[in-house]
């Protein structure tokens, strides 16, 4: 078995890495310069610089590298997939093109799978997500992940599977994409819960209604609710809300605090809270954090406003 990561930042590089315990694996990278320095040096040095590379790994510029692989993963920003796909997509349709990215598309709503398959109708799409650190992944901490397919996919659960790596799947594609995409955009208002410090009892209360609020949504969308339940869903947001090593978290601190933050860093729940309050209005679903956080990324509200307009709202029944 071959497979093909394409996008090599931390993420990708991590399950790269992992991947190469049971095969052979070539991670794509955009930049040429970037490619043959992490080929000869065996490392990513600048997005996961720890973790060295095992032989079955090769890294290359070029996308050809993709012709003869069966199994692609897709690591990069969500906003960045719809574009990158429609540059390559006589070279990756029909192939099993696996998203590994966490995220709602601004421009159409779409989850990965409908981002793949606008690109590449013939292509068998699938979601990896779930709990993970991409620096826990490359050190082979264990770590368990979803995988979501239309179809079973028995077969390819058993391909990716490594001996620290163990994946579930579903074919609850909604439920798992969405938890995945939601968790983010509660990761950063409990970020701001602690970096505004305004404690660790507001931050379970919002980790707990903003759990609420994913379930809406996904529901509303057809998702089932034990995928929310599950690692895709209420396992990442307990991962996110609750580390400084999530990004999300770590850009909410910032925003609690008043500071900045590098805008070079991925954050996906920003460009994902504007993205879930569409879809709310779309379909009639209350989402009050995920819109104050869609204001908060906005500047269009200080932190003690949307603290106050949420401890303000209606009393109701849990
Ligand atoms: N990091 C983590 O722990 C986890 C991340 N994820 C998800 O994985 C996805 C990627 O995150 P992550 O790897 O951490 O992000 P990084 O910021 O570490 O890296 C992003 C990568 O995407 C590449 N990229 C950006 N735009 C394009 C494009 N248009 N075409 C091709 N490549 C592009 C970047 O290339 P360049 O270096 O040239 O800029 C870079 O290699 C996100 O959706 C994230 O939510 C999921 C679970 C864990
Ligand atoms: O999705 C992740 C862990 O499961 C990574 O989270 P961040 O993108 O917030 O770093």
């Amino acid at each position: 078995m071959s497979i093909a990561v394409l996008g090599a930042g931390a993420f990708g590089t991590a399950l790269a890495i992992t991947l190469a315990q049971i095969g052979e694996v070539v991670l794509w990278a955009r930049d040429t310069a970037h490619a043959e320095d992490m080929q000869q040096s065996r490392c990513n040095a600048r997005r996961l610089p720890d973790a060295h590379f095992p032989q079955r790994l090769s890294v290359t510029s070029d996308i050809a590298c993709v012709d003869g692989v069966d199994i692609v993963l897709l690591a990069m920003p969500m906003q960045q997939m719809g574009g990158f796909l429609a540059s390559h997509a006589a070279r990756l349709d029909g192939k099993t093109l696996i998203s590994c990215s966490k995220g709602i598309d601004l421009a159409t709503g779409n989850g990965p799978i409908e981002v793949i398959e606008a690109a590449c109708p013939k292509a068998t799409a699938a979601v990896l997500t779930g709990p993970s650190f991409a620096a826990d992944i490359a050190r082979g901490l264990p770590t368990a992940l979803t995988l979501a397919t239309r179809e079973d996919a028995s077969a390819l659960q058993a391909q990716l599977s490594t001996p620290t790596l163990r994946i579930y799947r579903t074919t609850d594609t909604i439920g798992a994409e969405l938890g995945g995409a939601l968790k983010n955009v509660i990761a950063i208002a409990a970020g701001v819960v602690i970096g505004a410090q305004l404690g660790d009892s507001a931050r379970a209360a919002l980790m707990t209604r903003g759990f609420a609020e994913m379930g809406r949504l996904a529901l509303k969308l057809g998702a089932r609710p034990e995928t929310l339940d599950g690692l895709s869903g209420f396992g990442d947001l307990v991962l996110t809300c609750t580390s400084a090593q999530s990004r999300n978290f770590r850009f909410g601190l910032a925003l609690g605090k008043g500071e900045d933050f590098d805008p070079a860093t991925t954050v996906e729940g920003a460009a994902t809270a504007r993205a879930a309050v569409q879809l709310g209005q779309r379909h009639g679903v209350d989402l009050p954090i995920t819109a104050m956080v869609a204001a908060l990324v906005a500047k269009d509200l200080s932190v003690s406003d949307a603290a106050a307009a949420l401890l303000s709202r209606p009393l109701k029944e849990e």
